[in-house]
């Protein structure tokens, strides 16, 4: 097995640091499209074959793991098995909940989020959103899912002008993604929450893997941490869904099942020949 190269200067170094000071280092990911294939009923989502094994590998090697998700952070545990990553750090709700040792950490919702959740069935119901269209209440947030609906990308746009409405009349924000729009609480996302991570950690190198526009902010955390001296590798779980991923990563894999082969080599690098 062979470490890929990522295509920067800033991306060979960070992940040079990492292999020869893996103590120091913070490995962060997202969890549907990087560490779980998507598919088509968020409910079934599920790891990759193996890849939270390799968590766990890489989890006794290196400083700290940690998942930052929009997925309540209960939920991606139970849906990932994560509780088997040893010291795992989950960071649900874009970094709004904290999952550490089974326990989960959070401030109450803002009241906007009780509002969409009284006004979203008839919302789209009056806009005409197609068969298939389906909310995901996630608690401190509601999805507007379309892939499940003929033309996800139309279904999107009919119904994306009533819910930037809906979304600027309950204080919360927009965040657009697969086949998915948002209305979430503001205040953090997922930049942030990396930047807070680093700083808790002490990590000397960081790594973030994601596959979806709600990862942007990380990848742009990890290059104010360069700015700042520290080495870091972005990581794109690619798709043909979304592009700018990819143009902004270091590294470019071919989805979750690029991503398990990625962290298989970078565990076999860390032991070192003969490991
Ligand atoms: O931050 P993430 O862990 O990537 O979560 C982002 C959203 O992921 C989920 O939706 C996406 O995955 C689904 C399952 O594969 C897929 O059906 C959907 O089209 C994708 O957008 C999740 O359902 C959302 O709540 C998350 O915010």
């Amino acid at each position: 097995m062979t470490l890929p190269r990522p295509s920067t200067d800033a991306g060979r170094a960070a992940l040079d640091a990492l292999v020869t000071d893996p103590g120091r280092a913070l490995a962060a990911f997202d969890f549907d499209g990087t560490l779980s294939p998507i598919v088509d009923d968020p409910r079934e989502s599920a790891p990759y074959p193996g890849i939270v094994d390799t968590l766990a590998d890489l989890a006794g090697l290196i400083g700290s793991v940690a998942i930052i998700t929009g997925r309540p952070a209960a939920a991606a545990v139970a849906m990932g098995g994560l509780e088997r990553v040893p010291g795992i750090t989950v960071l649900g709700h874009y970094g709004a909940e904290r999952w550490e040792g089974g326990e989960v950490l959070a401030a109450d919702p803002p009241p906007g989020v009780a509002l969409v959740r009284e006004e979203l069935p008839g919302l789209l119901a009056r806009v005409g959103a197609p068969e298939g269209t389906w909310i995901e209440d996630k608690g401190r947030s509601l999805s507007v899912h379309t892939r499940r609906t003929a033309d996800p990308d139309g279904a999107l746009a009919l119904v994306a002008p009533a819910l930037a409405e809906l979304a600027e009349r309950a204080d919360l924000r927009l965040e657009p993604g697969r086949m998915v729009v948002e209305l979430r609480p503001q205040g953090v996302d997922k930049g942030a929450t990396l930047t807070a991570l680093v700083e808790e950690t002490g990590a000397g190198t960081v790594l973030y893997a994601g596959d979806d526009l709600g990862d942007l902010p990380a990848f742009g955390a990890v290059a104010a941490l360069r700015g700042k001296g520290l080495p870091g590798l972005t990581v794109c779980s690619s798709s043909d869904e979304v592009t700018a991923v990819a143009e902004a990563a270091d590294l470019v894999v071919p989805g979750p099942a690029g991503l398990a082969e990625l962290l298989g080599e970078l565990t076999a690098a860390i032991r070192g020949p003969g490991a």
